[in-house]
């Protein structure tokens, strides 16, 4: 299996070269050559088994040709092993067709940890072996952050700087980021917003001298190995409600659209999706582009799902890159265009095959609080806020298709949102114990500018490997 770019102008890489080097060096994003294929039987033969074992069936297809069957397995054991579920993902029943997969039981209280504590254990397999030292450098707008440093914290072949927009992550994941004591660990809080976070790691990415004298290595959904981990949990619950015999409709609370891609390519190996929805808070941009195929930024305006707040989503590029036809020259030209412009019209034809398959909706400020306090008491369930978005969406999707089940990713904890879910619903949602001194743990975090001549010139400084 080789991995091509979306802008077909960087080799192809194996699976393992694809995940040591994150954006390809055309500025593109990596991705299977060829889909692997499941059969109805081997989707119906999942029903039942372990969380770990349909990872193992999920991923080894795509990363035979790196790991051995003893490696892969052995990584995500390990990475699943701290989870605070037996299930690791489980899903409850909000309505009769209404089902939640709880992603949030990970070591950092959010659907990141499911890739994150699994390219953990890879990279450190493939870092071994070709006893490489690397500086992984990412961008969060609150999630990713945490659940990076949580899987790389203390080893001595990596370095983790971690960029945040300053004053737009939630208090919990800035202490998240910001309180880990291992000297491989950099906080750094940019003046901008995640936007700005992300281009800024591009820039990086594409400048070669800088990639290559500190070794760059990426952990967000750039790196092709997020997505394929994200595959598996599409599997899981779509089988728990009767796939493959019967289709499933997914909603997904989205921003960067790395989760939401995962279940494309889940459909694209084999498993019966009817609609995949995404689902974003009052920064609209994809809801928008996907009703009138005009991709315009207008600004992005914070919001209580803070994670979400995101203009430029990265992995949109992978789902253009199906859409047109798995033609780069055409994908490199509409990521020029937002680049020089801040916007780009989709084809009629690109249009057509986005909606095949994706469906949309959003939910402002107010609702947001309100789907909370309602959830809560119709279900019991209390919803962190992008959940919730995720929620109010899927309801209105279930109204123009009550016959397909529904499963609504409910992508972080309540409590990593304490002001905003208090707020809807008067309760206080506590942290696990073994997060609860989080607010008394001293802060280390760096304030940076939203500049690229001075964030390289740190982190030569402060990388150690
Ligand atoms: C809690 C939460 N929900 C939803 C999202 C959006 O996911 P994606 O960026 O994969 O679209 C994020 C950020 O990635 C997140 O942290
Ligand atoms: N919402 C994300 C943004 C980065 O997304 P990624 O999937 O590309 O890592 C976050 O919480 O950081």
């Amino acid at each position: 299996m080789r991995y091509i770019s979306t802008r077909g102008q960087a080799p192809a890489l194996s699976f393992g070269e694809a995940m040591l080097t994150g954006l390809a060096r055309d500025g593109g994003l990596y991705v299977p050559e060829t889909v692997p294929q499941f059969t109805q039987d081997e989707i119906a033969a999942m029903a039942g088994l372990s969380y770990e074992e349909v990872a193992f069936r999920v991923m080894k297809p795509f990363t035979a040709e790196t790991f051995s069957d003893e490696e892969l397995k052995g990584a995500i054991t390990r990475a699943y092993a701290g989870f605070g579920h037996v299930a690791r993902a489980p899903l409850k029943q909000l309505a009769p067709n209404h089902f939640l997969l709880e992603l949030f039981h990970g070591p950092t209280l959010a659907f990141k940890d499911f890739a994150m504590q699994v390219i953990g254990q890879l990279f450190q397999i493939e870092l071994a072996k070709q006893n490489r030292k690397v500086t992984i450098v990412g961008a969060t707008s609150g999630d990713t952050g945490s659940a990076a440093i949580e899987a790389f914290r203390g080893l001595e072949n990596v370095d983790v700087f971690i960029l945040f927009p300053h004053g737009r992550v939630s208090e919990v994941q800035r202490r998240q980021m910001t309180t880990p004591i291992e000297g491989n660990v950099h906080a750094l809080a940019l003046e901008g917003d995640f936007d700005d976070c992300q281009a800024k790691l591009k820039d990086m990415f594409n400048d070669f001298t800088f990639r290559d004298e500190v070794g760059l290595a990426g952990v967000n959904s750039i790196n092709f190995a997020r997505v394929l981990a994200q595959i598996v949990y599409y599997f899981t619950s779509a089988v728990a409600v009767g796939a493959p015999h019967r289709k499933v409709s997914f909603t997904v609370p989205t921003g960067n659209f790395g989760d939401i891609f995962a279940g494309f390519l889940a459909k694209e190996m084999g498993l019966p999706i009817d609609r995949l929805v995404i689902a974003t808070n009052q920064n609209d941009i994809l809801d928008r582009c996907i009703k009138a195929g005009d991709y315009t930024k207008r600004g992005v305006k914070p919001s209580m799902s803070p994670s979400m707040d995101i203009e430029v989503s990265s992995n949109f590029e992978r789902a253009l890159f199906w859409a047109y036809g798995r033609d780069g020259a055409a994908v490199s030209a509409l990521m020029d265009e937002l680049k020089t412009q801040g916007s780009f019209t989709v084809s009629k034809n690109a249009m057509g095959a986005l909606l095949e398959h994706y469906d949309s909706g959003s939910v402002g400020e107010g609702r947001t609080l309100e789907i909370i306090a309602k959830t809560l008491k119709t279900t019991g369930e209390l919803l962190c806020p992008h959940s919730a978005v995720g929620v109010g969406v899927a309801m209105e999707a279930i109204e123009r298709d009550p016959a397909t089940p529904m499963i609504t990713l409910a992508t972080a904890h309540p409590a990593k949102f304490p002001a905003a879910v208090n707020e809807a619903s008067g309760v206080h949602p506590e942290l696990p114990p073994r997060m609860a001194d989080l607010f008394e743990r001293e802060e280390r975090v760096t304030r940076v500018p939203n500049d690229l001549a001075e964030l390289e010139a740190l982190i030569r400084k402060e990388r150690r490997v």
